[in-house]
């Protein structure tokens, strides 16, 4: 599976955009992070003037094997299905935070355990119902992996012709902290103790077995790529997140990045192509203990920290209108000459 990313060099174009961004009227670095998102994204669309244009969160619901034994997670598996009701009829948290900042929704279903009735507004990309528990076997076949990757690919060159350039990703998935952890292990190499947390909510005990139990799991399989890894250690819904991250980028759109799952395909997707990176920007750090590592190992630095420990898309539904004001003040605000503001004395 390749996907071609242009890496963005252009160096003349660089200096113009830096140049803009310091003949504002403010001083030098005074917008902190807002510059460099401003920066990247004039960046990413090669121009001066960039727009945020149609921001849209695509959110990817898919079950677990391992759910079904509730070793590893407080909720049952139903609340995958159940929490895909609730999207569908705008009583979610990434419903409000959506709605709060003018986003555009969709709700995918890449593998989730129940057949949704057809007049729902779901995108159907249905692998399976559910994954295998990877205690037992692998998550899923190579086959179903990479018709995983492409129906992500698929989804976002679709909202890309619709006119979107801008792109974040949530994701429902019971158990999939314990995939996340996994893949992560396996991509920073940081032992699987540290990638794992309390995820939605276990108690000391329970974050023991978590870590036992899918020590074990790492142990028991050999991935040789990136592929492999997720078609061990994955679910339908982190490899759709990342073919349509490496899909995303390869488009040329904006790719905000929310939590400890999200950032779990992002890490599979910079193995595939480390160009992928110069296309992202941070939310924030979740509060899942592992996610942080995983930032500092992409050594990213995250607009927010506001404590979130939820998924669904919620950090970077948050964090867009900051992407938004910073694209604003790159076109909009005025520069000393134009605002007749003395810039700084020299000596
Ligand atoms: C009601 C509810 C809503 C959620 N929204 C996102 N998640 C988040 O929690 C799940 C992962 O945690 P674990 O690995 O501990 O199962 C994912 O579905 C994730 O999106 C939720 C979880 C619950 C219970
Ligand atoms: O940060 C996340 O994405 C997250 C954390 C806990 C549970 N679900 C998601």
């Amino acid at each position: 599976m390749t996907y071609q990313i242009d890496p963005i060099a252009n160096p003349e174009l660089e200096a113009k955009i830096q140049h803009k961004i310091d003949l504002k009227t403010k001083p030098i670095g005074a917008l902190g992070k807002l510059e460099h998102i401003a920066f990247q994204i004039g960046r990413i669309q090669q121009t001066e003037n960039p727009k945020i244009e149609k921001p849209t969160i695509v959110v990817f619901a898919g079950d677990h094997g391992i759910a079904t034994k509730g070793e590893v997670n407080p909720f049952p598996q139903e609340v995958t299905s159940q929490m895909v009701y609730n999207f569908i009829n705008g009583g979610a948290a990434i419903n409000i935070f959506s709605n709060t900042n003018n986003l555009s929704l969709k709700i995918v279903d890449a593998g989730v355990n129940h057949t949704f009735p057809n007049e729902l507004d779901i995108i159907n990309a249905k692998i399976d119902f559910g994954t295998k528990n990877y205690q037992e076997e692998p998550a899923m076949t190579l086959k179903q992996c990479e018709e995983s990757f492409n129906k992500g690919s698929d989804i976002i060159s679709k909202l890309k012709n619709e006119g979107t350039n801008t792109i974040g990703f949530g994701e429902m998935g019971i158990s999939n902290t314990s995939s996340a952890a996994l893949l992560m292990s396996y991509f920073t190499e940081i032992p699987i103790s540290e990638c794992v947390g309390s995820g939605t909510g276990l108690d000391n005990e329970g974050i023991s077995r978590k870590q036992q139990i899918l020590s074990n799991v790492y142990k028991k399989y050999n991935p040789q790529n990136a592929l492999e890894a997720m078609a061990v250690f994955g679910g339908f819904e982190i490899a759709m997140i990342s073919g349509a991250i490496l899909k995303a980028a390869q488009l040329k759109m904006t790719i905000i990045i929310d939590g400890f799952i999200v950032t779990a395909a992002l890490l599979a997707a910079q193995a595939i192509n480390k160009n992928v990176l110069d296309y992202c920007v941070f939310a924030h750090n979740s509060n899942e203990k592992g996610h942080i590592k995983m930032l500092e190992f992409l050594n990213v630095n995250p607009l927010l920290s506001l404590g979130l420990r939820l998924g669904e898309g919620t950090g970077t539904a948050l964090a867009i209108p900051l992407v938004q004001a910073s694209v604003n003040f790159l076109n909009d605000m005025a520069s000393f000459d134009s605002a007749g503001v003395s810039g700084e004395t020299k000596d």
